[in-house]
């Protein structure tokens, strides 16, 4: 039985804009993704019946819903290979946090099910299955911190600064979906450029709009003021602010209010589950 362990990295949007609205109501975005070495763990294991299983996950995500178990069936379908898989998903991504989780799970689901099955897709054709299971796939699925437009699914690859980030979890479930719906959410920023972001341009746009509607969210980034510029990630609820070295980021964390959950992590330019891939034998029919 063949069986592959491999990451699912946390992101990290480092400013958020919506420069527009598509007709079909998705929102036309500007953000800048960065990976973290912090990381869900999945395993996969090939079945030789075409079932596709998931014996350990997030309790209350149900299988038929998990994106991991969508993603291995897309994959099945797309290209009609008959073997099935058992996968086992250690979380630590913190859920519905802003942190893409899911959504990378889903991609290293799908490069582990694209080695083990022998598929041979390339990773456009990857990140184009990817865009049906989450806007936010595509960018796991190429592995490289992007410059993101549309709806996060046009990347152009950037090199960034090795960073470090402490990242707080105010233990607050911000739904995606009901926040793009806000009425109050800014969505006629103009465009920026990659240029005027490092200029010191860029904000996140739902962080006052969760800021308002959740008070713990707004709390933790009052709190993390205190020690670096506090900022939200995606639609939240975490909040992340860059410290020059892991010992800074774990002394603020000694202070850290007992009834959130925060963690350091080095912001990467390469995705931990890119890292990985390289690394693995070619497999031979
Ligand atoms: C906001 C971001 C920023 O990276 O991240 P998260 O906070 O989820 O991590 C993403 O755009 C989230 O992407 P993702 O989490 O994959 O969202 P999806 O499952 O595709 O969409 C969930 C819902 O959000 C809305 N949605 C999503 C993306 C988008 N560009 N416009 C939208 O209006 C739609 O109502 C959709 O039904
Ligand atoms: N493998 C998975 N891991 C996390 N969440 C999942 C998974 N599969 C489905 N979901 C659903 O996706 C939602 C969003 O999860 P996640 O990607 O972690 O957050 P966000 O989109 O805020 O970054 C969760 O609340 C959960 O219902």
């Amino acid at each position: 039985m063949q069986t592959l362990t491999l990451p699912a990295p946390a992101k990290l949007n480092l400013f958020l804009h919506i420069t527009g609205r598509r007709a079909d109501g998705y929102h036309l975005l500007q953000t800048l993704f960065v990976f973290l070495d912090f990381a869900d763990e999945i395993t996969l294991s090939v079945r030789s019946d075409g079932e596709i299983c998931r014996p350990q996950g997030a309790e209350d995500v149900p299988v038929d819903a998990d994106l991991t178990v969508r993603a291995a069936r897309l994959l099945q379908q797309a290209t009609g290979v008959r073997l099935g898989v058992d996968i086992h998903v250690l979380k630590r991504i913190p859920m519905g946090g802003g942190l893409g989780g899911g959504s990378s799970d889903a991609a290293t689901v799908l490069h582990g099910l694209n080695y083990l099955w022998q598929c041979d897709l390339s990773n456009d054709e990857l990140a184009a299955l990817g865009l049906c299971l989450g806007a936010d796939v595509p960018v796991f699925v190429q592995g490289h911190a992007a410059w993101a437009e549309g709806v996060g699914e046009q990347l152009t690859p950037v090199d960034l600064p090795e960073s470090w980030y402490v990242v707080i979890h105010p233990q607050v479930h911000v739904p995606t979906a009901e926040l793009f719906s806000a009425s109050d959410l800014t969505r006629n920023c103009p465009a920026i450029t990659l240029a005027t972001f490092h200029g010191g341009a860029g904000i996140n746009v739902f962080q006052a709009v969760v800021e308002k509607r959740y008070p713990e969210v707004a709390k933790a980034i009052s709190w993390l003021s205190g020690y670096s510029h506090a900022r939200l990630t995606g639609s939240g609820s975490c909040l992340f602010g860059s410290v020059s070295s892991r010992q800074e980021g774990e002394i603020i964390l000694q202070n850290l209010p007992v009834e959130w959950f925060g963690f350091v992590a080095k912001g990467v330019t390469i995705s931990p589950l890119q890292q990985k891939l390289v690394t693995l034998p070619t497999l031979y029919n």
